[in-house]
């Protein structure tokens, strides 16, 4: 068994680019879980560049599944958090001139401040996940921090030009996901999965949750929604099966 999250924020990007009421990452996340998603993700961001606060508020009151809210490490998320109540937090890094999210959150750095907020959430019964890079120390200090899960990043294997470096990249995030495992750590996986690249992922057994936003938002446009969250799923399932 393998769990899609979709993360909806990219419906968002279109919809901010205009400053329109459309299109609607609700109604997205909706037709996302018809199709077949188990939960659904996004990312509000400081800058609010996708996700708004509302949309936040709205999707909790409607989603049939479950929240995945990835945030940064700050009091002010950890206030929208608290008051939304969101099934499950990824927290993750943020730099306000990034592209995208550039690696994993850097838990030894940051460590005091990971451990007070994985407490303050998990105390408030939300499930709290670490967006980490496939590295053991890293995995080791999501532990003493008190997380229960972690997601690997693997947009270093998404973005790898070459076979060579696509798996070794593959090969650290498959260690990473056998380490965690005998941690007791449920353990997930996302950024910059896309059709062609996500059933070598899919096919780690240790993994239990891929989150994946930008291609399956993209190919939404061309196939619609309801066929791009199905035919992720369908390579997924795939994946795991060895085929
Ligand atoms: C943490 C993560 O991987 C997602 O939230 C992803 O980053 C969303 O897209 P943006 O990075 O473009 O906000
Ligand atoms: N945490 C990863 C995520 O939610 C989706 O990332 P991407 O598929 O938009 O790169």
């Amino acid at each position: 068994m393998i769990f899609l999250g979709v993360n909806i924020d990219h419906v968002a990007t279109l919809r901010q680019a205009r400053g329109t009421r459309y299109p609607s990452p609700i109604e997205a996340a909706l037709v996302a879980e018809s199709a077949g998603a188990d939960l659904i993700t996004l990312h509000l961001r400081e800058d609010r560049r996708h996700i708004q606060d509302e949309d936040v508020r709205v999707m909790k009151q409607v989603l049939k599944t479950r929240m995945n809210l990835e945030m940064a490490l700050t009091q002010e998320m950890v206030e929208n958090a608290l008051a939304v109540g969101p099934e499950d937090v990824c927290l993750v890094p943020e730099k306000r001139e990034e592209l995208t999210t550039e690696g994993g959150l850097d838990v030894i750095r940051y460590f005091d401040s990971v451990r007070d907020t994985t407490k303050v959430l998990s105390d408030a019964g939300i499930r709290v996940s670490i967006f980490i890079d496939a590295d053991k120390a890293q995995i080791e200090a999501a532990r003493d921090a008190g997380a229960g899960v972690i997601e690997l990043h693997t947009g270093r294997y998404a973005d790898a030009h070459h076979a060579l470096e696509r798996d070794a990249e593959l090969t650290r995030i498959r260690d990473a996901a056998v380490y965690a495992s005998h941690l007791g750590f449920v353990i997930n996986a996302g950024h910059g999965l896309s059709y062609h690249n996500v059933k070598p992922i899919a096919a780690i057994a240790e993994i239990a949750e891929l989150n994946i936003g930008h291609a399956l938002v993209s190919h939404a446009l061309f196939v619609g929604f309801p066929a791009a969250v199905r035919e992720m799923k369908a390579l997924m399932v795939e994946g795991r099966q060895g085929l």
